[in-house]
C-alpha cells in the first residue's frame, strides 16, 4: 500500500501554482505541507482528494491510477478542509450521525461510534446543542471527530489545529500518532507546529522535500 505522486501540476484560474511535484508516502508515514499563503497547499490537498483535476502528472495508489475510480478513492481517504462542514440546524450528535450514516455505518453501529467520538472530542455535553451554537474550537473538534467514524488509510488535513486549544491540539497529536501506528498515512497543511514525530516536509510551491 503506497501513495505515489509523480510530476504533479496544478493550475487555479490562469495561474500555475506548482508543477513537477513528486513524492511517495508509505504506511505510517506523514507529510507536512509548508509554504506561504497562496502557495497551493489547500489546492494540493483538494487535488489529492479528487476534488480538482491535476493539470499534469499522476497520482498512484499501489501503482495504479488513484483518481480514475472516484468511489474507490473516496473510500480510502478522509479529507478535512478549512471549513468544518458543521450543519448549523443539526445537534452536535446528529451532525456526527449524519456523517456516520454517509460513511455506511448501520444505525446501531453509527450510534455507538458517534457516542465514542463525542467522548473522544470532549463534546458529550454538547450532544444536543445545534451546530450553530458551538464555539469555533468546538466546531473544529466536531470536524476532527469525523476521523473516528470511518477507517480510511489516507488522511488529508487542511489546517487541522485552527481554533483548537492546547488540550485539543494534544488530542489531535494522539489521533495522528494512533493513525500512523495503524499503518495510516497523513498529509497535513499547517502554518503552526503540529505535534507529529518524524514527518517529512514538502515546501510549496517549489516542491522541495526534506
Ligand atoms: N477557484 C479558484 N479560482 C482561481 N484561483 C484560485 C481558486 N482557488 C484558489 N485559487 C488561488 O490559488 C492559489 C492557491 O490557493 P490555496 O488555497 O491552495 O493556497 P494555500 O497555500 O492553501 O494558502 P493559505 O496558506 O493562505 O491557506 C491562491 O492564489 C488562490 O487565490
Amino acid at each position: 500500500m503506497a501513495l505515489a505522486v509523480e510530476q504533479l501540476a496544478c493550475i487555479r484560474g490562469e495561474r500555475q501554482l506548482f508543477s513537477d511535484l513528486t513524492f511517495r508516502l508509505a504506511p505510517g508515514e506523514a507529510l507536512l505541507l509548508h509554504g506561504p499563503n497562496g502557495s497551493g497547499k489547500s489546492s494540493l490537498l483538494r487535488l489529492l482528494a479528487g476534488f480538482l483535476p491535476p493539470a499534469g502528472g499522476r497520482v498512484l495508489w499501489d501503482g495504479a491510477s488513484a483518481l480514475e475510480d472516484a468511489e474507490a478513492h473516496r473510500a480510502r481517504l478522509q479529507y478535512l478542509g478549512h471549513q468544518d462542514a458543521v450543519k448549523s440546524q443539526l445537534g452536535t450528535g446528529d451532525n456526527l450521525l449524519f456523517w456516520a450514516r454517509l460513511y455506511g455505518l448501520d444505525p446501531v453501529a453509527a450510534a455507538t461510534a458517534v457516542s465514542a467520538a463525542l467522548d473522544a472530542a470532549g463534546l458529550q455535553r454538547q450532544r444536543d446543542l445545534p451546530g450553530r451554537y458551538l464555539s469555533a474550537g468546538q466546531k473544529r473538534r466536531l470536524a476532527l471527530a469525523r476521523l473516528l467514524l470511518k477507517p480510511a488509510t489516507l488522511w488529508l488535513l487542511d489546517e487541522p489545529t485552527n481554533a483548537l486549544d492546547t488540550s485539543a491540539v494534544r488530542w489531535l497529536g494522539e489521533l495522528l500518532a494512533a493513525h500512523r501506528a495503524r499503518g495510516g498515512m497523513i498529509i497535513l497543511a499547517s502554518h503552526v507546529t503540529v505535534p507529529m514525530n518524524d514527518a517529512r516536509e514538502l515546501l510549496l510551491p517549489e516542491g522541495v522535500l526534506t
